[in-house]
């Protein structure tokens, strides 16, 4: 077992990517060196890691020739090229596409959750959907008490989970906007950019592409990977799961309302109350009185799931209603990322 690890973040000048730097810099994970990889775009571009400069390099197979432990946000195609070529060379993987998520053989991870599925690993683990992660992580607790039997969510996911251009196109629009609009503005011109239609002062319940049963694939990735994670056993009883995604204009940050049915009807508001509030990573932000609830404005930049407004259903015993929100970037990306890479070092399974 090495002491010390070449580490090498695939898509380090993306949205994901920065926080990954930031991420690896606070972790225990002992660095021997960090390469930093992008397209041939940024090739040449210098970033910093713990105050020194590194030069973004041209990702290729042969970038993985000294590398330990691969950090990976460049999305599914890169990440289907290139991570082969790295678990070749000797390299553990961590991935944050959907590339491998649904791959039998691929263990798909949330600390805290499933961790012991590490050890399955063939090189290559996949970090879950943002939206996926926040939810398993609020609901697990729960599962683990009292069963879960449905879970219905829609989400409110910021732009920046569709990356910086995302994230740069919704500023053009809301400079655009609030420059010098009528009080009912026309639909915004597109710009012919990454997105069909305005992300500034809009919801869109579009993200990623449109399945066959009309359900979009972010909808599909929220239903499949929830049951991956949580139903470990292959004797565990089937989770009923369904989901509406919706982009909204928020920065970062992704919100979502679940409704959930436990097996268990005798279960309350309170003992929900109590377990969410002892659950590592898990933070309660729940006081009516004091107009307390989560906000992605107050979630962002921090690594924990916030939960609130829970409330039981009154007219269908054993359901209940709760409004969950986290930074996608942090604990929906880089920081599940990196305590996963955490784990496989401590469990020596590098
Ligand atoms: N944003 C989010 O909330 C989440 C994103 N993810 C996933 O992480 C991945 C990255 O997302 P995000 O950071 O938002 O995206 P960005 O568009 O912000 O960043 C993409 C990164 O990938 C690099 N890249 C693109 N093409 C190549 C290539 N051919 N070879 C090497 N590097 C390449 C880009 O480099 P360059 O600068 O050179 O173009 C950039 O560093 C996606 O697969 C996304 O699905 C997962 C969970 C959450
Ligand atoms: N689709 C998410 C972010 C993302 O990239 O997810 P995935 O890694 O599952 O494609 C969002 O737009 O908010």
């Amino acid at each position: 077992m090495k002491d010390r690890y070449v580490v090498a973040i695939l898509g380090a000048t993306g949205a994901v990517g920065s926080r990954l730097i930031s991420e690896l810099a606070d972790s225990k994970i002992p660095i021997e060196r960090v390469k930093l990889l992008a397209s041939k775009r940024s090739a040449g571009k210098k970033l910093q890691f713990k105050g020194q400069t590194i030069i973004v390099e041209e990702a290729s197979p042969e970038s993985f020739d000294d590398v330990d432990l691969v950090l990976s946000s460049a999305g599914g195609a890169v990440s289907k090229q290139l991570l082969p070529e790295a678990v070749k060379r000797g390299a553990v993987c961590v991935d944050n596409t959907s590339a491998f998520r649904m791959d039998p053989t691929v263990p798909l991870v949330v600390p805290g959750v499933n961790e012991k599925q590490l050890k399955y690993h063939h090189g290559i683990i996949a970090n879950p959907n943002c939206s996926t992660i926040q939810m398993v992580a609020a609901l697990n607790p729960i599962y683990k008490k009292w069963g879960l039997k449905q879970i219905i969510v829609s989400t409110y996911q910021a732009v920046s989970g569709a990356g910086q251009s995302a994230w740069n196109e919704m500023r053009d629009e809301a400079k655009d906007y609030l420059s010098d609009r009528p009080m009912h503005p026309e639909i915004l011109p597109t710009k012919g950019q990454k997105h069909h239609y305005p992300l500034a002062f809009n919801l869109l319940p579009q993200i990623d592409v449109f399945e066959e049963d009309g359900y979009t694939h972010e909808e599909w990735k929220m239903i499949h990977e929830t049951k991956k994670i949580l139903l470990n056993d292959a004797d565990a009883p089937e989770i009923k799961v369904t989901a509406t995604c919706v982009r909204v204009p928020v920065a970062v940050g992704h919100g979502e309302s679940v409704y959930f049915t436990v097996d268990d009807e005798k279960s309350s508001v309170h003992e929900i109350k109590e377990l969410i509030a002892a659950t590592p990573r898990l933070v309660l932000q729940d006081d009516p009185k004091e107009q307390l609830y989560p906000q992605p404005i107050n979630a962002q930049g921090k690594r924990e799931t916030f939960v609130g407004r829970l409330r039981a259903d009154a007219e269908n015993p054993g359901a209940f209603n709760m409004w969950i929100v986290a930074d996608n970037l942090l604990r929906g990306a880089a920081s599940n990322t990196v305590e996963i890479a955490e784990c496989l070092v401590k469990e020596q399974l590098m």
